[in-house]
């Protein structure tokens, strides 16, 4: 099993491209299932989550065509299956974002029920619930989500008020898909205000899609008969960005992402600022500038535009070497911690008491062997090695393969030791 190992305590100087958005790239591939000629989509980042969208796709018939830059068509003008199995859902949530657009255009789905995973439970009843108030008959069995629009007027979703008790990012994607091809309007109320959120949005308007309100809490969709492809380019991960951002404000240096957007990241960039690190930016660039000396900050997490749950981690990571102490409240994940027992190995004065953490920030942290547990875990660990006195060892790295497009060679592109072996 492939492992990152990083020798700690060398600055970060340079420039960076940031890619195309995870949480965006997902429910836009999915959203080709959705059309009924090729959608051609640019800036996808290469991603095991990608790659796992892409073979679930082409397990439903969709053709997937990958150009090789960054750029890949998808033609769902022949499908031959409506089912999402267990097998691709286990390992990747976010393949329940193919029901609502199976169930809008076909008027059938079976995707398996994804099950809980290491930050929590994550439910997806307000998936369900939302598509049963479009008049969806939804049965599970088997741990499989059945759906069926057979006994609906023209076999179509009708358009409905839903509101959601809780903000859901990809509720919000699977409803407002749901919607662009039902009968009537669509008010989705609560809605995430993500910026993923939004460029969904905008690719379906393009699409054809009849969507207005995205970025706020209430998005309305009227809904049309078809949906045609056309072209769209994945917004800039935020959470790369930001994740790079706090690597340089930890090690030192000064640091230029391009292809990254301030306006997207404000909870990051003024906890940042507070720490004592120097951000500029233009429209699409951001750059940091610190001398690695932070001052400790304290973050709560909740939906956006607040100050986001997958950069907990590497504000923890941030806070295990800053002056004085902090608190982190994770209010999303009731499980999001999973990092804080590796950072302790590692050297981190941590005290979890349920969803608070207390840091006090240490001196220095010294390298050891650790595991990453998932994704933004496995990010903060790294933040970890590159300040840690030493060598960091992570194993199951197989975790931030799935959001951070070739991170050893950006890494190492701003100056830090860091392999795969
Ligand atoms: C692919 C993708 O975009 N993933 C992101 C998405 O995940 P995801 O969309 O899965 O997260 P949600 O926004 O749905 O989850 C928010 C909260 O709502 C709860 N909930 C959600 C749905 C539901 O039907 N019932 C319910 O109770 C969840 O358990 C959680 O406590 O948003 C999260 C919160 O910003 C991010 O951490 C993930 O990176
Ligand atoms: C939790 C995350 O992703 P997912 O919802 O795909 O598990 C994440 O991106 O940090």
């Amino acid at each position: 099993m492939e492992k990152l190992v990083i020798e700690g305590g060398f600055p970060l100087n340079g420039e960076i491209n940031i890619s195309g958005a995870k949480n965006a790239a997902l429910p836009i591939l999915c959203a080709a299932l959705l059309a009924e000629t090729p959608l051609k989509l640019c800036r996808v980042p290469v991603l095991r989550d990608v790659g796992t969208t892409q073979q679930l796709l082409a397990h439903m018939g969709v053709v997937v065509t990958d150009h090789g830059d960054n750029c890949v068509t998808l033609d769902a003008s022949n499908i031959t299956s409506h089912e999402a199995p267990y097998e691709m859902v286990k390992t990747m949530r976010a393949s329940i974002l193919v029901l609502g657009p199976l169930l809008a255009r076909f008027g059938h789905a079976r995707v398996s029920l994804p099950g809980g995973c290491a930050i929590g439970s994550r439910p997806v009843d307000l998936h369900i619930k939302g598509l049963q108030a479009m008049g969806a008959e939804i049965h599970i069995e088997h741990g499989y989500i059945e759906a069926t629009t057979a006994h609906l007027p023209n076999k179509r979703l009708q358009g409905a008020r839903i509101f959601m008790d809780i903000v859901t990012v990809t509720g919000t994607e699977n409803l407002m898909m749901a919607a662009a091809l039902a009968d009537g309007t669509t008010y989705l109320e609560n809605a995430a205000r993500e910026p993923e959120v939004i460029d969904l949005a905008e690719c379906l308007i393009k699409m054809g899609a009849k969507i207005e309100g995205a970025g706020t809490d209430v998005i309305t969709v009227h809904g049309v008969e078809r949906l045609q492809g056309t072209q769209h380019d994945i917004v800039c991960d935020r959470i790369e960005a930001g994740t790079y951002l706090v690597a340089a404000a930890m090690a030192g240096g000064s640091i230029t992402l391009n292809n990254a957007r301030a306006d997207l990241l404000d909870a990051v960039i003024e906890k940042l600022r507070e720490a004592g690190a120097k951000i500029e930016h233009t429209d699409n660039t951001i750059s940091i500038q610190s001398d690695g000396k932070l001052k400790s900050v304290s973050v709560r997490t909740a939906p956006h535009p607040a100050f986001p749950t997958d950069m907990q981690a590497q504000f923890m990571a941030l806070n295990t070497i800053a002056t004085g102490a902090a608190t982190v409240i994770e209010t999303i994940f009731e499980n999001r911690f999973m990092h804080v027992q590796e950072m302790q190995r590692l050297g981190a004065e941590i005290e979890v008491e349920g969803n608070t953490a207390i840091v006090r920030g240490v001196e220095y942290l010294d390298g050891a062997t650790v595991m990453a547990t998932d994704l933004r875990a496995s990010a903060s660990l790294v933040l970890a090695g590159l300040v840690a006195r030493g060598e960091t060892t992570i194993e199951r790295i197989y975790h931030i393969d799935r959001g951070y497009e070739r991170i050893e060679e950006k890494l190492t592109k701003l100056g830090a030791r860091i392999k795969r072996i």
